[in-house]
């Protein structure tokens, strides 16, 4: 008998989330029980997550740490921080609240109508938020100088304030062209006391530079933290991000309550569920909330089989080795084992890669893409190999997403069809190839690297690496052509989300440093006819930039200059672009590279951002940047973009 159901930390039906909610719940910031409860959180995430996996998810918000907490549940998301100005006029709002949604959800919904007018690829769903404190009826937001964060952290010290964090979930949807949106919000409200704060405690935490970029002007999450005595509520609402309530909220979109008779039942390894029997297979389809149909499935004739995976956000269906959370005697979702699941994702994570890089090289998804469905036996004989073991790979990669197993065989999921597949217009082949040949050895050497605080290139491939381009990857024809693929897909990936994530409308020409194919670059002219972009990289790369140009080029054409940014003067521009390009060298190699652009810029307001993998070279960018004096400092995807004379 095949039955569905749905299973959930959060019911939607008993009641919706009010302040004093929050402030019952009482959790403390330093607590021990956090951690449990975010284990909680996460496992309970997944069917939710699951949910979104399939959707293009982006989160309206340059501020790191909202990226961070989404981040850290497994959610796939693009950042594209929205240019809403925050200047909503506070005194038509009737509660701070009510500003604190109305910001959030107009900074979703800016960035909603710029990627559908701009990109012409729709999300499915933008994520705003917008956090303010709350102090004897004034609303503070971010503090504008030093004296703007004395004046704010004054009026909290010694006393409790209100923090509310408004969020906005909007759903686009493009019809004939045109955006639909609908849009669901809610605001969390969390308690926190100051301690009586000195004057010089003030002082030198103003100093530390932490309360700029923060509502009211402190993190709690960090050195903020000891300036703090309690919190009463969601200590992630304080942070930027109330996770919790959000969750609520997707389940409640997700999983409205039911019309149908709902029956509990019980099952050894499976915490109790709730069944939708009646339902027809056509409304078991829940994948969008604004035509909800059903629920989760639950394949009971897995339950009692011996294999089994849990993959983040993978699959609905439930899979019997997952330890789920039961319900205790008083209702509350628990997981008894504490099951470490985000601990045996990163233990395992290394065989899902190996299974993706292996079918890429033995090109099972070119064979697929080209024949449909095939079963194990004719896959095998195509690339080589042994049934077994290729039967064991295609199973890998079914129970991974990237194929597809019914009973006439083996085929290759829409995303592999669009991404793996070698001669895609998007694909990422090149890439991981890239990753397996390169980056997999490197990374073996890890514990070496940590040790000794070295590159680990002669280790892994046996030669110096004096020069990593030269000595590695332009070693040969064959292997810089395959480098310059791999930047290629993953650049040509990311570029419209970088092109579309700052405002650089205001720039007249960009020189995009160690550019290689232009792949950023072409993207940054589409999105800005008016801007001139030169790319700058080696001799050697700049001759074999032809086959990578897009054929049809409405604008005008990147421009290719040669030469070494370590050796050369590079072309004048006031706009200076590292993309994937710090973390190659040592230290003392950037810090020349990033002295000679702090020379090259124009003296006058600057605006960097690093690539969240380059947040540990923000202090050495910082002093080289300090006298172009920063005005915006934030952490993308993929880029440095370094900026004067805005
Ligand atoms: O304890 C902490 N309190 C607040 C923060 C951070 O403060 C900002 C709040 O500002 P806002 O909601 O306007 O968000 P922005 O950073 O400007 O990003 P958007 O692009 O979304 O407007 C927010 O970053 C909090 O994380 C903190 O870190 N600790």
């Amino acid at each position: 008998m095949r039955m569905r159901a749905v299973w959930r930390l959060w019911s939607p039906g008993r009641g919706s989330r009010s302040v004093g909610d929050s402030a019952r719940r009482r959790i403390n910031a330093s607590c021990p029980r956090a951690a449990y409860l975010g284990l909680l959180a996460g496992m309970a995430l997944k069917p939710v997550l699951g949910k979104l996996g399939s959707k293009r998810v982006v989160l309206a918000s340059a501020s790191p740490r909202r990226q961070e907490i989404l981040c850290s549940v497994g959610l796939r998301f693009e950042v594209v921080p929205s240019w809403f100005k925050e200047t909503l006029e506070k005194s038509s709002f009737a509660t701070p609240y009510k500003y604190a949604i109305e910001t959030a959800k107009q900074k979703a919904l800016e960035v909603a109508n710029r990627m559908h007018v701009k990109h012409l690829r729709t999300p499915d769903i933008v994520i705003g938020a917008d956090t303010i404190v709350t102090v004897d009826e004034h609303i503070l937001e971010k503090p504008i100088d030093k004296q703007d964060a004395y004046r704010m952290l004054s009026r909290l010290s010694g006393k409790e304030h209100s923090v509310f964090t408004g969020v906005a979930i909007v759903h686009c949807n493009s019809k004939d062209n045109r955006l639909e949106t609908e849009v669901t919000d809610f605001y969390e409200e969390t308690k926190v006391k100051f301690a009586d704060l000195s004057e010089e405690l003030l002082w030198e935490y103003i100093h530390s530079g932490e309360p700029m970029d923060k509502a009211g002007g402190y993190g709690i999450q960090a050195l903020g933290g000891m300036l703090v005595e309690y919190v009463h509520g969601d200590f992630l609402n304080v942070v930027g991000f109330p996770l919790n309530h959000f969750c609520k909220k997707l389940v409640e979109l997700y999983y409205p309550p039911p019309k149908h008779t709902i029956h509990h039942i019980k099952h050894d390894s499976i915490p109790s569920v709730e069944t939708f029997e009646n339902l027809s297979d056509e409304e078991n389809d829940s994948s969008s909330p604004l035509q909800y149909k059903g629920a989760i499935k639950l394949d009971r004739s897995k339950t009692h089989s011996s294999g089994g995976v849990c993959s983040p956000g993978s699959s609905n269906i439930i899979k019997p080795n997952c330890m789920m959370p039961v319900e205790n005697q008083n209702g509350v979702m628990e997981n008894p084992d504490k099951f470490p699941s985000k601990i045996l994702e990163l233990l395992d994570g290394f065989r899902a890669s190996k299974a993706l890089f292996v079918a890429s090289k033995l090109k099972v998804f070119d064979l697929l893409k080209n024949k449909g469905v095939l079963q194990a036996v004719d896959v095998a004989n195509t690339i080589n190999s042994s049934v077994c073991g290729t039967e064991r790979l295609l199973d890998a990669c079914a129970a991974l997403g990237l194929l597809e197993k019914t009973l006439q065989g083996y085929s290759n999921s829409d995303s592999a069809n669009i991404y793996l597949a070698s001669d895609s217009e998007d694909s990422l082949h090149g890439y991981i190839i890239h990753s397996d040949d390169h980056l997999w050895p490197l990374f073996t050497h890890l514990e070496s690297a940590v040790k000794e605080g070295t590159m680990q290139n002669y280790r892994a491939f046996g030669k110096k690496s004096e020069n990593l381009f030269q000595d590695s990857y332009y070693q040969s024809m064959e292997v810089k052509q395959r480098f310059m693929a791999a930047m290629h897909s993953i650049a040509k990936l990311t570029a419209k989300d970088v092109a579309t994530a700052f405002d650089l409308s205001q720039f007249r020409s960009a020189c995009d440093l160690g550019g290689c194919t232009g792949a950023l670059a072409n993207e940054l002219v589409q999105k800005y006819p008016n801007l001139k972009v030169t790319v700058f990289d080696l001799p050697e790369v700049i001759a074999n930039v032809s086959h990578f140009q897009p054929v049809r080029q409405h604008t005008a054409p990147v421009t290719f200059t040669s030469g070494d940014f370590f050796k050369d003067n590079f072309p004048e521009a006031d706009l200076y672009i590292l993309s994937r390009i710090l973390h190659d060298w040592t230290d003392e190699k950037i810090h020349m590279l990033l002295s000679k652009i702090s020379a090259a810029c124009k003296p006058g307001p600057a605006h960097v951002c690093l690539r969240r993998g380059e947040r540990f070279k923000c202090d050495l960018i910082t002093s080289y940047i300090y006298p172009l004096d920063i005005e915006e400092m934030s952490f993308l995807k993929g880029l440095t973009l370094w900026s004067s004379a805005v």
